[in-house]
This record gives C-alpha cells, structure tokens and sequence, in this order.
C-alpha cells in the first residue's frame, strides 16, 4: 500500500493505491454519507461494478449511473442525463459521487459532483493508468466541439483510491495511452526516468514498473498541483504536448485517437520545437516500437489545428503560448508566433509520416 498526499491551499486529500482496494472500499470511505451515486462506464461496469457493489453493500441508498465507454461520452448530453440521476435519486448535499473508471469517467462525474447543488463530495477511483494523472489535481470537464474540456471547473476528490490491480485488464491501446501521461512526467522530471520509459515495452508491461511510474507521476504532479491549484503559473507545465494533443483529439472529433496517443505526438512536436534532437529520436522511435498511430498526422490539415490551438486555455489574445523543454526536467511556457507553428507542423508532419 502506498500512500500519497495532495495538500492545495482549497483541498487536502490522500491518494491511496494498493491491490485489490476494490474489495475494501468501504474501510476508506466515511459511513456518513446520505446517498452514493457510482458512475462508471460500460466496460468498466461489467469488469469491476459488482465488486464494488459487494464492498459497498452494507450501504444504505447505494445508486448507480452506466454511460457509454469513450470520450464522446464526456458531452453535454451525458453530463444532463447524469444530473437527471442525482436528482432522481434525491442526491442531497451530504452525498458523495463515485467516480469508477478511467479519466473520461472521472472528468465527467467530476464536473456534475462540482455542479449539482452547487459542488457536493465525490471520490475517484481510477481504473486506467491514464488516471494516475486525471484522477488527481481537481480538473474536471466537459468537452466542446470546439475543443477539450472547454466547460468544466476545478473540484478536488474527498480522495483517490486507486486499485492498481485493475489496471492489468485494460487493452494495449488503452496501455499505450496511459503512458502518454507518462512520458509527460518523465519529460517533466528528469533525464534518468525519460530513459527508463524509453526503456518500457507496452506489450509487456511489469507490473512493478508499472507501480512505479504511476507514483512518480503522482507525485510529481501533487509536487506541481500543490504549488499552483488554479493553473496561474507552473501547472502549466502539465500541459505538456496537450496543445498540439488536444488540437488533434478535437479535430477528429473525440475517439478515433486516445488522449494520451495524442499527447504522445504533441510531446514530441514540443520536443521538435524545443530544438532538443537527441529527446526527439529516442521518443520518436519508441513511439513507432510501440505503435503510437503517427500516421495520422497525414489526415491533419496545420491550418486548422494552429486554428484549434487558439481555443487552447493558455491562449490569450488569439496568441499560442507553449509549455517547451530547455532540458529535460526544466519546462517554461512561452508565446509560439502562428507563421513559425504552421511551418514546424508542415516539417514535422514530414518527420513523423514515414
Ligand atoms: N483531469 C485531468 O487532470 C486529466 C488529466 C489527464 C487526462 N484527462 C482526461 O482523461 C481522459 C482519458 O482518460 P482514460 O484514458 O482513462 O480514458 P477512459 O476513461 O475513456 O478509458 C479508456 C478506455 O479504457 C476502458 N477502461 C478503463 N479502465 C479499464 C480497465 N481497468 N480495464 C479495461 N478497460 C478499462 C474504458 O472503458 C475506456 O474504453 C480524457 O478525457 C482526458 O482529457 C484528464
Ligand atoms: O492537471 C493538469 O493541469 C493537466 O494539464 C493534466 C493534463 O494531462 C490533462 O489532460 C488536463 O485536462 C489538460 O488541461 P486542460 O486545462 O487543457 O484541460
Ligand atoms: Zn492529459
């Protein structure tokens, strides 16, 4: 069991990860609340959900909400229908939201726990590896099709309780994108944890590597979100590879790419427009071994994802500002001018596409 704390000006909260948590949720979670509303997703449902039901079951007013898997479901539509369950469910303000899933869930859930009644309690409880980072640091949202989580708020978990068993079941796609997050935190870390994810085969993964990676990244990123809750300085750095990332999840209209795979090529355009070569063939390279989809870059038009870019929240004044590497493990945010973007993408789309 490892436990880890997330300590913000407006929240203080623990993240635990042990195996098997699942069955013992109920020794982490208060008995006061009124109701419990769990929300999860259909996949994760038919995998976890009746555990969790079993450990939740000497609870009173137990509820629960079943959404379709994937990010289109991270909408207005399945945000209003979840509304219509806590009302129903006469969720009042001493009820919590259960948030079982990966980081679409937990985004989602999270935004409705931060909206009904103007913000009632919910805990995560992540399923993904990808969620090693969703899971933490109170960002919850909606997306718009304009761009990604344009509507959403900031509301911190009672806690995080992770059960890092269940990570085991996801498909390789859903691997490779959780490492997408972690590549990030390497990147944003230190040299000596690049080059030991680099190291890193998806299809193999060991489960204590695994453990590792997830709480470094965790960590580092309680380490940041501690600092800078609001994202008015330094948190700025998570969003490495997210402007590019998030310009291509929305240009393709959430779904026929995974956000961390997204993220994946948006770091490595940063790396590219952080001049860092050696970072740049050495991710690239891993990314082709372990077949993040690079190609699709082909089908991306640089125009309209500078023009994406523009919607990104660190843009201001229609101006693109960046979070680049001057090393590995020293990040800094800076403005991009438009003219050299569109000529970078068009190189590097030559680059990644071959
Ligand atoms: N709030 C934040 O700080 C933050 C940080 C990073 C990413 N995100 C968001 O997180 C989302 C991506 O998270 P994700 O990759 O976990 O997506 P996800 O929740 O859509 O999960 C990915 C897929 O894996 C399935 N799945 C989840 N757990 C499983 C398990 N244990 N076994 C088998 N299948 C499982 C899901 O059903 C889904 O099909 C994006 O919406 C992204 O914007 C948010
Ligand atoms: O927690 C953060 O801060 C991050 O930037 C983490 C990112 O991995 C995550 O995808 C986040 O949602 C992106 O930030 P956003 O503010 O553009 O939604
Ligand atoms: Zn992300």
């Amino acid at each position: 069991m490892e436990r880890l704390h997330v300590q913000t000006p407006g929240k203080s909260y623990d993240v635990v990860l042990e195996e098997g948590l699942r069955h013992r949720l109920s020794d982490y979670i208060e008995s006061t609340y009124s109701k419990i509303l769990i929300i999860t997703d259909e996949n994760v449902a038919e995998l976890y959900l009746e555990d969790v039901r079993k450990a939740l079951g000497k609870r009173g007013h137990v509820y629960e909400a079943v959404i379709p898997a994937g990010e289109a479901s991270k909408s207005f539509r399945r945000y209003e229908e979840l509304l219509d369950h806590c009302v129903e469910a006469k969720l009042d303000r001493n009820s919590l939201i259960l948030a079982l899933g990966g980081g679409m869930v937990g985004d989602l859930a999270g935004f409705v726990a931060a909206s009904y009644l103007r913000g009632i309690a919910f805990i995560q409880v992540p399923t993904s590896i990808l969620a090693h980072d969703s899971s933490v640091g109170g960002k919850v949202a909606i997306n718009h099709s304009k761009g990604k989580n344009l509507i959403g708020a900031f509301h911190h978990p009672e806690k995080v309780l992770y059960d890092t068993e269940t990570t085991d079941s996801l498909p390789e796609k859903e691997k490779r994108s959780g490492y997408g997050e972690v590549v990030k935190h390497a990147l944003l870390s230190d040299e000596g944890w690049f080059r030991e994810v680099m190291n890193r085969t998806i299809k193999d993964l060991d489960t204590e590597e695994v453990k590792k990676d997830l709480i470094q990244g965790i960590r580092l990123k309680a380490r940041i979100v501690g600092k800078d809750e609001k994202e008015r300085g330094i948190r700025k750095h998570l969003n490495l590879g997210h402007t590019l990332g998030h310009a291509i999840e929305s240009e393709l209209h959430y779904g026929s790419i995974t956000h961390g795979e997204a993220v994946v090529i948006g770091t490595l355009f940063a790396l590219r427009l952080s001049n860092l070569d050696e970072p740049f063939a050495l991710l690239m390279e891993w990314a082709k071994d372990n077949g993040y989809p690079l190609g699709i870059m082909e089908e991306l038009e640089e125009r309209n994802l500078v023009d994406r870019m523009k919607v990104d929240k660190k843009a201001q004044n229609d101006q693109i500002h960046y979070c680049l590497l001057s090393e590995i493990g020293s990040p800094f945010v800076t403005e991009v001018e438009e003219e050299e973007l569109l000529q970078s993408l068009q190189q590097f789309k030559s680059e990644v596409i071959q």
